[in-house]
């Protein structure tokens, strides 16, 4: 058996996407020294093939031989070896936002992403929304346990529709009611996969480190699994959303507010509403208590930042488990000290993940974990615009975002926020005179004094109340991927020996 490729290729397993017998055709023949053969027999063997900057491509290399029988028993021996990847998918459930980002979703995922699955024989049923909340309200529905995944083709907003279907579907399958803040969330084991077609694909590029369609469907192919923790948001023990990217009040959840409106711009009403949004340099006042996260090995403030076969997460996967076992015991929890920050803030952002997306590609927090049951809390406080927006700009260069006076940042495992203005009408509901001048104040944008809430912003959609308590779950879902791998090829940059030199 010989390869027409004149270099060697080596090839592991775990990353040949299919095996093909190949049909004889004249061209193939013509070239080379096969002309001489009489009858030659091939198979192709398609293999992931990786590029630069964690971009993945689907290679492919074809073997010649005149023996057929020869030829067959290596086209069996290969399946059989691509059966025992016991952990790739056979038949996904596909859902497309056909309005998300640039309105491509539909052609990315026909023209790019199909193709694929078919040549690794992976069933698919897809359906394209027809209105937000459809992906959602469907996977309640569908009888889930026929899939071995999920993909979704859309941004963060699709992701996050799939995610509440998946995750809300588990509580009810075992009764458990999601409105208690408290209730021991069911892990999802149904893995999701992001093929990004949205607006700021943040989750996508922070899980898999670059924005690319058929990147992602070969992470779905070769079965990939990357545990994400997500925060649950919950106002007086109602439920309101869970939250894996970015939980921002104030600066972000006033661009999502304003951006809603102008979505006719496309991905670029991000920066036009953040223009905006900057000039406008609202300030809120407000409570922040939150629980320093123990448990972790990691901080904000670390040099080295979550990537493939992350140590740090892998300790919090542990922990987890040793946690299910002893699920009779009581939890300390609650007993743990709550610290309590009040101030004027231009911005609260709470990230599970580092945020990185092409407009910031360390993100808003670099040193976030994917999967260690831990958030990064950022507090921005009121700070001249032009502090402001050298802060802002710390986030595309190398410099330290977080080394600035009027930036703090906690790692936390949950949190509470109440703005001032909740605060007030709750406690003073009697005093007329507060409440008229808080109206008077709302009236008024123009008043210094900033009386009105900003919003929520929860992985792009936005919150109804101000108030809010959120806890981190940590790892309750999965997706097709295996986080950001090392750009040199060697350990991770948490690696067992590098963390003992640290002990
Ligand atoms: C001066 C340049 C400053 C650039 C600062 C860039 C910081 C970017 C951090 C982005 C974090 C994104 C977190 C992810 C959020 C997403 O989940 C979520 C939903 O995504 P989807 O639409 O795909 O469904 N996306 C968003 O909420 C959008 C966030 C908007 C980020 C745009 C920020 C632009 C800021 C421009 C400030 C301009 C100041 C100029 C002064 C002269
Ligand atoms: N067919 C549809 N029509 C309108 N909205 C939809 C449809 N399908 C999904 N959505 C909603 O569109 C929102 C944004 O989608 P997303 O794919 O994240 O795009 P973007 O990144 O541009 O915001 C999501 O909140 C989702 O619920
Ligand atoms: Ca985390």
């Amino acid at each position: 058996i010989s390869c027409v490729h004149t270099e060697n290729c080596f090839v592991p397993t775990s990353d040949i996407i299919a095996v093909e017998e190949t049909e004889f055709n004249k061209k193939q023949h013509n070239i080379g020294k096969w002309q001489k053969m009489a009858k030659p027999h091939a198979f192709t063997v398609y293999y992931v093939k990786k590029a630069r900057n964690h971009r993945w491509r689907c290679s492919d290399v074809t073997f010649w031989c005149v023996d057929e029988h020869l030829c067959n028993q290596w086209i069996q021996a290969l399946k059989e070896l691509l059966e025992m990847q016991k952990s790739r998918p056979k038949q996904l459930l596909v859902y497309i936002n056909p309005y998300g980002g640039r309105r491509q979703g539909k052609r990315i995922y026909e023209q790019k992403v199909a193709p694929l699955f078919s040549l690794a024989s992976i069933s698919t049923d897809v359906v394209i929304t027809e209105h937000a909340n459809h992906a959602k309200d469907n996977l309640f529905e569908v009888n889930i346990n026929k899939y071995d995944g999920v993909v979704c083709v859309g941004g963060d907003g699709m992701f996050s529709e799939v995610m509440h279907g998946l995750i809300g579907r588990m509580q009810k399958d075992s009764g458990i009611d999601q409105n208690n803040p408290k209730a021991p969330l069911v892990q999802c084991n149904i893995r999701i996969g992001i093929i990004p077609a949205g607006s700021t694909d943040c989750i996508c590029y922070s899980t898999v480190g670059i924005i690319d369609p058929v990147t992602s469907a070969l992470h779905i192919i070769v079965g990939d699994c990357q545990p994400l923790d997500v925060s649950s948001v919950h106002h007086n023990n109602t439920f309101l959303k869970y939250s894996v990217s970015l939980l921002g009040y104030g600066f972000y959840g006033d661009i999502l507010k304003d951006s809603e409106k102008k979505r006719w711009m496309g991905p670029m009403r991000y920066d036009y509403s953040g223009f905006k949004t900057f000039l406008s340099h609202h300030y809120y006042e407000g409570t922040i208590s939150f629980q320093p996260a123990r448990h972790t090995l990691g901080s904000p403030r670390d040099k080295d930042s979550c990537r493939t076969g992350c140590y740090i997460c892998k300790k919090s996967e542990q922990q987890l488990a040793e946690q299910h076992k002893e699920c009779g015991l009581k939890r300390e929890e609650d007993e743990e000290e709550w610290k309590v920050i009040k101030g004027k803030f231009l911005a609260i952002n709470a990230v599970n993940m580092s945020c990185a997306c092409p407009r910031s590609p360390k993100g808003l927090s670099p040193a976030a974990h994917l999967a260690d049951g831990s958030a990064d809390l950022i507090l921005v406080r009121k700070c001249s615009r032009f502090d402001f927006l050298r802060y802002l700009v710390r986030h595309t260069n190398q410099d330290d975002q977080f080394d600035f006076s009027f930036v703090d940042v906690y790692r936390v495992k949950s949190f509470q926020f109440t703005s001032k203005l909740s605060e007030d009408n709750e406690s003073n509901v009697t005093d007329i005179g507060k409440k008229r001048f808080g109206q008077f104040c709302r009236d008024h944008p123009a008043c210094c004094c900033n009386s009105a809430n900003s919003t929520w912003n929860c992985d792009g959609e936005t919150l109804d109340s101000s108030a809010i308590e959120v806890r981190v779950h940590c790892q309750l879902m999965k997706l097709f991927a295996r986080g950001i791998e090392e750009n040199c090829k060697g350990e991770a940059a948490y690696s067992q020996s590098s963390i003992e030199q640290l002990l």
